[in-house]
Parts: structure tokens; C-alpha cells; sequence
């Protein structure tokens, strides 16, 4: 199928630590002179070898470059990047618990940054949309639809609950309302993100959004071939609502920061909500080049099914905040 396999050159599995200091900070390491991508700076890691576990190549890589032992580590975020010369599927982990002094072993030179910072230096293309994963939120909340029973007032009521279970990343869906009412729902949402800290994205179009006051715009994934690029700068998230591996690969063409993705789009004439279909969300986060938000009747509580499975995080709304 289209977007599943590369269109030429090898495909290398790679898996990578997140290792942190005691403040927090980064371990990147810089990729030796005459090695791919010479002079970026990377998260650790190298290729996975033949009948070893991710985290068993992760051990290994992490001895091998930086003399350290992985005590714990959890997968945290894959995506799969084409470069010209060859496609790297990249795994990363959070390495948890490790111990040990960490030292170059092949001579690179190595740095503890903060990451915030990570986006000043230097680093492999694919790396971009995970340097700003860090700042998202893996529980990504979807407001009730203003249209439904309640309106914007069980809206707002339902957004105070999800900010008081420290959720901090939005989608407002208020398509149905007219202009001057968006306003005055926006205005009522938007201080109360400002006051938690929180993030928030508009269903809809890019020039609402900025107009709305929105840190960034959620855009359908049947209309990003009408794009010729990403629409809103660096300043503002972009998001895109994915349902196939076509769409993925336009997503991560456009320089998105994050998708969600609902598998398996055959639910017309069903009766009822179908199950998760866990095994094609696998198949699917195999083949996107950028972060993948899991949707489709889940519940914050599902984070780690969904990472074990290459998705980074969560969307919904029934679950996130008490419901109607
Ligand atoms: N480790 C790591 N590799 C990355 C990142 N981003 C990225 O595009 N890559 C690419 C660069 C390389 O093509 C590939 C990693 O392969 P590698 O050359 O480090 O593999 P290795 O450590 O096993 O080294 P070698 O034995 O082949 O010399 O993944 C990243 O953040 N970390
Ligand atoms: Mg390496």
C-alpha cells in the first residue's frame, strides 16, 4: 500500500535513548565526521540488530557509545523519516533508570541540554518533530462539540474538569457556532488556557485559529493535498486528523508537528462505536514521520498500549473530562 514501504534505498531500524541528568536535561551526542549526517547532534542510539528486542539493542547501543547501563526504560515516541539515501524507523525510549559516567566511546563529543534548547542546535531532519514532542501534552483532549446538549456551558464546564486532571493540550470543535459566538467561546476557552499553562488547537481553519487567539489549528486529513505547505508557522501547532498511511505521509511532506489517527475507517452502518483496532494503529504509526495521537474511544489510561505500539499519545474526549 502507498506511504508503507520506501520508494527506494534501505530501511533501517534504529532505536534511541532519552537520557536525563538530574535537572532534566538532554544527553545529545554528535554524530562523528564520515558517519550519515556527520556534525547533528542526536539522542544516543544506533541500528537495531538482527533478533534483538528494542530494548535490547538499546542496552547494547547505549553500553557501546556512552559506557552506561540502562536499569528501565519505556518506548516514548517513534516515527519513520526518508532521507534521499535511506529510511530510518526511529525508536525512541526514555530511559528511566540507568547508571554509570557517561564518555563518548567512539570520540563524540557528547552535551546535557535542556529541551527547550535542543532547538537551537543542529540535528537529523527526522529528529525535528521530536524535539517538539516535548512539549506536547500525551493527552490530547477534544471539547464535546459546542452543538451538543449543553452547549458552550458544558463545554467550558467539561474543559475545567479536564485542566484539574492536569491535561494541558487542547482541541477546541466549535464548527457549528457563527463567528460572534466562536468569539465569545474562544475568549471564555482561551482564559482558561492561558491560566493553566495549557495549549489549545482550533477545528478548523488556520486563519480562525490565529484570528481566535489559538496556539496552533487541527486540519482534516482529506484536505492537506489542498495545501502547498505548513500553513501556520513555527510559533503555532499543526496538527492534521489521519486516517491512512496517504494521509500520514502528507502530513509529515507538509512539516506538521503531530497527527491523530483513527484506525480502521470502515464504521458506516455499524451499530455503535467499533472496538480499537489496535493491530492497524500499529501498522499505521510503522509508516508516519511524525508523532501519532491515538483516537478512537480511548482513555488517558491507554497511554502505554498506545506507545508500546508506536503511538505517542492519546486523544479523545469521553473519559477525559466527567462527560454529560
Ligand atoms: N542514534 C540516532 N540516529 C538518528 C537520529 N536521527 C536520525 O535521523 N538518525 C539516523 C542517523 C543514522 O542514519 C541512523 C543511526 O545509525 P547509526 O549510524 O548511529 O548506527 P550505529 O550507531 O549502529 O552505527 P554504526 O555501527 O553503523 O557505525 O539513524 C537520532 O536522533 N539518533
Ligand atoms: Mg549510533
Amino acid at each position: 500500500m502507498a506511504g508503507e514501504t520506501p520508494d527506494s534505498g534501505e530501511l533501517i531500524e534504529v532505536v534511541a535513548g532519552i537520557v536525563r541528568d538530574d535537572r532534566g536535561r538532554i544527553l545529545l551526542a554528535e554524530r562523528p565526521a564520515g558517519k550519515h549526517l556527520a556534525g547533528t547532534w542526536e539522542f544516543p542510539g544506533g541500528k537495531r540488530e538482527p533478533g534483538e528486542t528494542g530494548l535490547q539493542a538499546l542496552a547494547r547501543e547505549m553500553a557501546e557509545e556512552l559506557a552506561i547501563s540502562v536499569g528501565s526504560a519505556r518506548p516514548w515516541l517513534a516515527l519513520t523519516h526518508d532521507y534521499p539515501e535511506l529510511t530510518v524507523r526511529l525508536q525512541l525510549y526514555a530511559v528511566d533508570e540507568w547508571s554509570g559516567e557517561p564518555e563518548g566511546q567512539e570520540g563524540q563529543a557528547l552535551q546535557w541540554v535542556g529541551e527547550s534548547d535542543m532547538a537551537l542546535l543542529p540535528m537529523p531532519a527526522a529528529d525535528r518533530p521530536i524535539v517538539r514532542a516535548f512539549s506536547l501534552d500525551p493527552r490530547y483532549a477534544i471539547t464535546p462539540d459546542s452543538a451538543a446538549p449543553g452547549g458552550p456551558e458544558e463545554l467550558l464546564r467539561w474543559t475545567r474538569d479536564c485542566l484539574d486532571r492536569g491535561i494541558r493540550l487542547f482541541q477546541l470543535r466549535a464548527t457549528s457556532l457563527d463567528p460572534a459566538d466562536l468569539r465569545s467561546l474562544a475568549r471564555e476557552f482561551g482564559r482558561l488556557m492561558v491560566e493553566s499553562g495549557a495549549r489549545w488547537l482550533l477545528d478548523g481553519d488556520p486563519e480562525l485559529a490565529v484570528q481566535s487567539g489559538a496556539d496552533g489549528v487541527q486540519l482534516p486529513g482529506e484536505r492537506l493535498d489542498e495545501l502547498s505547505g505548513r500553513p501556520l508557522g513555527g510559533d503555532f501547532l499543526v496538527a492534521a486528523s489521519c486516517r491512512n498511511s496517504a494521509e500520514l505521509a502528507r502530513a509529515g511532506e507538509l512539516a506538521l508537528d503531530f497527527v491523530t489517527l483513527r484506525p480502521g475507517s470502515a464504521a458506516c452502518g455499524h451499530q455503535g462505536p467499533l472496538p480499537f483496532d489496535w493491530e492497524e494503529f500499529a501498522r499505521l504509526c510503522r509508516c508516519s514521520p511524525l508523532p501519532v495521537f491515538a483516537l478512537g474511544g480511548l482513555l488517558p489510561g491507554d497511554l502505554e498500549r498506545v506507545r508500546e505500539r508506536g503511538g505517542f499519545g492519546v486523544a479523545g474526549t469521553h473519559g477525559f473530562g466527567a462527560g454529560p
